[in-house]
């Protein structure tokens, strides 16, 4: 009985010390090196897996530089709409679901809507092969493409490659009325590609939280249009009885082009994001047209920025991967003709056109063989100068914003939208995108090094100071009013930038404190239930079995029973006396082993408490005026 009780207890306490050492050598918790991404196309993801790969807490500094990858390039042809079954028209789409190949019929002589092609004679069948062709004409046949297949067969990649630190784009391109808007942002009964990627995003989040407390996550949005070639937020309010507030463009040397005072707002779960896309869509400028009930007359792009942040218990150290998600919903390429604008659509129409006609030139200069050789050396950012020289970016200011997305640090995808049944729009769009297919991007994975506590301290201490005395610099021009009014602008800007990176850094700060309080909880928790059991055992010992050999018990008859009884009796107290010296032994040892596991927990939930009283802290001093600023009443993120 002795025996069987100090096992008991030895199991035990082997059992604490297996859920220590689980916790704290459990591999997801713990940085590994990352498996090197397949091959582009061939990686076919689940939902779950790109959250296990997420976890990698670092990659390997060879497999962070992406080989290059080509613009991946799917076509959607949508059904007919009322105005083209009224008009009788024919279906110019074959798509094989096999090759993928998308071929363009020769129009009927009889179609008003194509006289022109008429006129040039139009002898030929067209044929393209993408990555994907949907066939999304008719909701009978057995390969219709559902807002679900576009989203699994492009979408959940992407979004495999934002959780492995790349930056992505996703640009819906096509002639008005084509499906682009119905495509990305869709309807609330067939939600588009937007709010299933947000959806995902928020599944996978949760889903890596329930696994481990090590990652951290940030996600925040923003949502802008680019209209009559000019930016325009779209979560900021409208004030009617304002003039629009048009945003300024800024390059950076590491970022690239970027939308000076954009809102980015902190978004913790797929109620507030979709909350917010709905907010932009909104305010997006639509118009009814000829050719479209509601014709977006902007270019719109909604971001995600996604942060990671894995934390190593061990070495105290933060690893960061950042990604961003552009969304982008083109205004649709029209003819003037076609849609009958006047006034304020044609001036619309033609903006829409230039900026798209431009889109088409930096698209032809990236796909162009001699650009891909200036190509050969890829700097950090994954642009040339010489490259940037010839490409037209900054002719329009949509292909300036898109400039990283197209031809540097991105994944890009475009997905051309057809309609069934306009041969020249549609033979130009597939033009477009065969195009686009030969355009390679540069993508890198978007992750610091290491970074341990004390480090990130020293930076937002120095970071500190340089803003004091930026503050000490700009008070004192603005004092002397010596400084023309330029300079003054650019150190206020300076500052506020500072102060912004700085307000990002202790929130992610706090990131990684509520990280480190996760897992101190899920440790509590195990040593909780482990001392629980442990204590339970020992109040409530299994009493000991005897074993009788029933054989001989069987063939000394029944009429010895009685008496075997009686001994089986005496034999019962015995080990219960023995039960009981064995059970003041064990235990005691075993106490000793809980009063030591329970100081340590003790010490565990004083250093929580610390650690809640620290954010507490640092929450009150650096985040105070951000309330003030934040559009649609935000909150921080957590
Ligand atoms: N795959 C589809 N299935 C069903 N209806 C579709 C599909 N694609 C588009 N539609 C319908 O076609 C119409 C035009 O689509 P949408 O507004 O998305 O075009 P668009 O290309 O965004 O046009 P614009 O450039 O003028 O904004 C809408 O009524 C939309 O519901």
């Amino acid at each position: 009985m002795y025996h069987i009780l100090e096992q008991r207890s030895r199991d035990l306490l082997n059992d604490i010390n297996e859920a220590l050492i689980g916790i704290s050598l459990d591999p997801r918790l713990m940085p590994t090196v990352a498996a090197n991404e397949g091959g582009q196309r061939t990686v076919r993801s689940s939902a779950s897996t790109p959250s296990l790969r997420a976890r990698d807490g670092s990659i390997p500094m060879h497999a962070r530089m992406d080989p290059g990858g080509n613009v991946r390039v799917v076509v959607r042809v949508r059904a007919f709409l009322p105005r083209e079954i009224q008009r009788n028209a024919d279906c110019l789409i074959r798509m094989d679901p096999i090759t993928q190949t998308t071929t363009l019929l020769v129009p009927n002589d009889q179609d008003p809507a194509n006289l022109r092609s008429k006129s040039r004679k139009v002898v030929d069948e067209k044929s393209f092969t993408f990555d994907n062709s949907f066939w999304s004409h008719d909701t009978g046949d057995a390969h219709y493409a559902t807002q679900e297949d576009v989203y699994n067969s492009l979408g959940e990649e992407f979004l495999d490659h934002n959780f492995e630190g790349y930056h992505t784009c996703i640009f819906a391109y096509g002639q008005t009325g084509s499906g682009k808007s119905y495509t990305m942002m869709g309807t609330p009964d067939a939600p588009g590609l937007i709010p299933r990627t947000c959806e995902d995003l928020f599944e996978r989040i949760a889903q890596a939280h329930a696994e481990t407390p090590n990652i951290s996550y940030n996600v925040r949005v923003s949502y802008f249009e680019v209209y009559n070639e000019h930016v325009r937020d779209l979560l900021m309010p409208v004030n009617p009885s304002q003039p629009p507030y048009y945003l300024k463009i800024r390059e950076s040397p590491v970022e690239g082009p970027y939308v000076k005072d954009l809102t980015e707002v902190p978004v913790r779960n797929i109620g507030e994001i979709l909350r917010y896309m709905r907010v932009g869509d909104a305010s997006r400028t639509t118009a009814s047209t000829k050719m479209n009930d509601t014709s977006s007359r902007s270019h719109a792009v909604f971001t995600i920025m996604l942060k990671q942040i894995h934390h190593d218990m061990d070495t105290d150290e933060t690893t960061e991967r950042s990604s961003r998600i552009r969304l982008v919903d083109l205004a649709g390429s029209e003819r003037a003709k076609s849609t009958e604008a006047t006034g304020q659509r044609l001036r619309e129409g033609s903006n829409i056109n230039k900026s798209l006609t431009t889109l088409g030139r930096v698209i032809a200069a990236l796909a162009d063989p001699k650009q891909q050789g200036q190509h050969s050396t890829p700097k950090k950012r994954g642009t040339t100068p010489q490259r940037d020289a010839v490409v037209p970016y900054r002719d329009s200011i949509l292909t300036w914003l898109l400039k990283d997305s197209l031809g540097g640090n991105s994944k890009t995808a475009m997905i051309a939208c057809i309609s069934p049944s306009d041969y020249d729009e549609t033979l130009s769009t597939l033009r477009y995108a065969d195009q686009a297919k030969r355009i390679r991007t540069r993508a890198v994975v978007n992750q610091d090094s290491g970074i341990s506590a004390a480090q990130r301290d020293a930076e937002i201490a120095a970071m500190a100071d340089e803003i004091h005395k930026l503050q000490l610099v700009v008070s004192d021009t603005r004092r002397r009013e010596k400084d023309n009014a330029r300079d003054q602008e650019e150190r206020l800007e300076e500052y506020q930038g500072r102060v912004a990176a700085m307000q990002l850094m202790m929130e992610e700060r706090s990131l990684v404190a509520q990280g480190k309080i996760r897992s101190l909880q899920t440790e509590n928790e195990a040593l909780r239930l482990h001392l629980r059991l442990a204590l339970d055992s020992l109040k409530n010992p299994i009493p000991a079995v005897v074993v009788r050999e029933r054989a001989v018990e069987d063939k000394e008859g029944g009429g010895k029973r009685g008496e075997e009884k009686e001994n089986r009796e005496e034999e019962e107290e015995e080990a219960g006396e023995y039960e009981e010296e064995d059970d003041g032994y064990v235990s005691g040892g075993y106490e000793h082993q809980a009063d030591d596991t329970e100081e340590y927990m003790q010490g565990l939930l004083k250093d929580l408490g610390m650690f809640r009283k620290k954010i507490g802290d640092d929450r009150s001093r650096f985040l105070v005026d951000e309330s003030s600023r934040r559009p649609f009443g935000v909150e921080m993120n957590v």
